[in-house]
Order: structure tokens, then C-alpha cells, then sequence
């Protein structure tokens, strides 16, 4: 894997605080040994679960976003090797595998002005080489019987994560997104606002649920474009559940699994969907970190939940004092998946 720079033992070392008497995560999660074949390791090792981390917001950038959502992976790995490893959640079922190599992507970015429209049009090509990298990585993994836990980076990533679980299983995979947008954007070239839109048009993307539209942040166009395939593409709003009380929470859990868990199926998380997480889309109405913990249960809990995506977290678009946060926040997340995974 040349795009993929392996996570090593010290940086392990460096990112846990050791405490005397504690085992932390950091003390027990897995790398690639330096001298073994990536592809091989990730195979025959202990682990189920393979973090990945994507460290870029070329996409979000080419969204016409606020940049930011580089930042969340080492804030998110810093957490996790903090973990206390327990009875609840063991460390030594996660492999750290490292993060997709988007140096060159990120200079190159660094260059273009994303209001113009010729460099923007050199930002969507910038993301497709993302998706590249990104889906041969999940291939990779899901090919192995593992399980990837990604880490973003922007929301375009859900097309490399959905097209490399389809490639592996050798059919299209369902998805269901906890997103106040739905993502399905124009295909206008390749940005944070329509990986599901490009996933479904090439075919790699069968069933998909969104979970909790805003409403007002829904144009006209992609509702209508949604009705018009309402037979594989599902949504509720957050509107009907928690403002208008239409629909209930846990009714809309079951639901949502009844359309996606025939197949294979990618939760995508969008972090932007959370109150006062600092991200492009940042927003002060949502669903509780609560709620969507138990999102996060309920899906993983599920024999065909294939991978789990959390991504558009923005530390650097935070507050200075705090922000550790949104790794916390992401700690909590992945260990919960764990668990659910663990337990169906
Ligand atoms: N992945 C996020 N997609 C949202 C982002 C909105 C924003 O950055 O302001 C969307 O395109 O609607």
C-alpha cells in the first residue's frame, strides 16, 4: 500500500500516557511490524477492527466548505491510545493500521482558490485521487474479513469507503447516514457533498438511509431527487423526530435497519450533525451525543454492519482551550461500535 503511511510503535509510544497500574489502549492495540507485508499482517492478525485515518478536507474545500476536518485524526488517535483497555472494550482487538498519505493532495489543494471555477474544477480531480487511495485501502481490509474503522477527513470519503466494501464483498452495499445533509448532490465533479450520489450512480451503493435531514438545509432539488428514488433511497428528518415529535426515535431506528440489513451495509457518521461540535457545517440544533451513541449500538450491533465512517470533525475550527474534544468524542464513538460489534 504506497499510499499509506503505517502507524509505528513509537508513535504509539508517544501519543499514550502511561500510568502506572492502568493498561491503556495505546499499550495494546496492534501495528504492522516493519519487516511484514501489510496486506498479510491485517489478515492473519487478532484484531477485527482496522483504524484508518484520512487526514484531508480537499473535499470539503471542493464543497465550498470550511477547512478543518484534516485535523480529527491525530486529535482522534491521541484519545483512543488513551482508552482504558478493560473488560468492557479490549485494545488488542484494534490494529492501527495509519493513515492514507494525502500530503501530496493537501499541497497541491494548498495552491488553488476554491472560489474560482477553473481551480475548483482541480480540486474535484484532487479528491477522485483521494478516492483511489481510499478505496484500494478498504478493499484491502474488508478482502481481509476485517473490519475498517475510518477516520476523516471530509464526507467525500463515504465513496471510497462504500465502493471499496462493494469491490471486496463483490456486489453493492447499503449505507445508512446519521447526516443533517443528505449528500446527494449533483454530479458536478468530486466533493464532501455528493459521495453517496457518485456511489449510487456507478453502482456501488444499493439501500441508502439518511437519518435526520435538517430541513431547511435540504434544497429542493435533492428532495425532489430523493422521491424520485424513494424505492432505495429512504430518509426521516430531525424536524419530524425531535421538533415535531411525528415520528419517534427508536420507531426510526428500526425502520431505517429494516431497509438496509439485507446486505452489507457502511454507517457513515457526519459529525456536523452534533450541537456545538466545530466543523464545516457546525450547528447548534441536532441530536444529542447521546442519541447518536446509541445510533451507533444499535447499528453496529448488526451482523451486516461492514464499517464504520466518522468524519467532518474539525478541531482546529475550535476552541483552543478544548480541543481534545472531538477526539474524546470519536474514543467514545469507536469503542461503542466495538462493543455493539462484539456482542451480535
Ligand atoms: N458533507 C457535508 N455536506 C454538507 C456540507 C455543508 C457545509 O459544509 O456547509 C452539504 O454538502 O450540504
Amino acid at each position: 500500500m504506497d499510499n499509506l503511511i503505517r502507524f509505528k510503535q513509537s508513535d504509539l509510544a508517544k501519543i499514550t500516557n502511561f500510568r502506572n497500574g492502568e493498561i491503556k489502549f495505546g499499550e495494546k492495540m496492534l501495528i504492522v511490524p516493519k519487516d511484514e507485508n501489510v496486506f498479510e499482517f491485517i489478515k492473519n492478525c487478532e484484531a477485527q477492527f482496522v483504524i484508518l485515518g484520512i487526514p484531508e478536507d480537499v473535499g470539503v474545500r471542493a464543497n465550498l466548505g470550511r477547512a478543518g476536518a484534516e485535523s480529527a485524526w491525530k486529535s482522534a488517535i491521541a484519545s483512543i491510545a488513551n482508552i482504558q483497555h478493560n473488560k468492557f472494550c479490549k485494545g488488542n482487538s484494534i490494529l492501527v493500521l495509519g493513515q492514507v498519505d494525502t500530503s501530496q493532495e493537501i499541497e497541491a489543494a494548498a495552491l488553488l482558490d476554491e472560489n474560482n471555477p477553473e481551480d475548483r474544477k482541480k480540486l474535484f480531480k484532487i479528491v477522485e485521487q483521494i478516492d483511489k487511495e481510499v478505496s484500494h485501502i478498504i478493499f484491502h481490509i474488508v478482502k481481509a474479513g476485517k473490519t475498517p474503522i475510518i477516520i476523516g477527513g471530509g464526507h467525500n470519503n463515504a465513496y471510497g469507503n462504500i465502493k471499496g466494501t462493494a469491490l471486496a464483498k463483490g456486489k453493492p452495499i447499503n449505507a445508512i447516514n446519521f447526516d443533517p445533509h443528505s449528500d446527494f448532490r449533483i454530479l458536478e465533479g468530486r466533493h464532501s457533498g455528493n459521495g453517496f450520489s457518485y456511489a449510487y450512480d456507478e453502482g456501488f451503493l444499493k439501500n441508502y438511509f439518511i437519518f435526520g435531514l435538517h430541513e431547511s438545509y435540504s434544497s429542493k432539488n435533492v428532495l425532489d431527487n430523493l422521491k424520485s428514488l424513494k424505492d432505495r433511497v429512504k430518509y426521516n428528518t430531525y424536524d419530524e423526530i425531535k421538533i415535531r415529535s411525528q415520528k419517534s426515535f427508536s420507531q426510526e431506528l428500526f425502520q431505517a435497519l429494516e431497509f438496509i440489513k439485507q446486505e452489507a451495509f457502511g454507517i457513515e457518521i457526519d459529525l456536523d450533525a452534533i450541537p456545538g461540535i466545530a466543523s464545516s457545517a457546525m450547528t447548534l440544533s441536532g441530536f444529542s451525543v447521546e442519541e447518536l451513541r446509541q445510533f451507533i449500538h444499535y447499528f453496529g450491533n448488526h451482523k451486516n454492519a461492514a464499517y464504520l465512517h466518522i468524519c467532518e470533525g474539525a478541531p482546529s475550527l475550535g476552541e483552543d482551550k478544548n480541543n481534545h474534544l472531538i477526539g474524546k468524542l470519536i474514543g467514545y464513538l469507536v469503542t461503542d461500535f466495538i462493543k455493539a460489534y462484539s456482542t451480535n
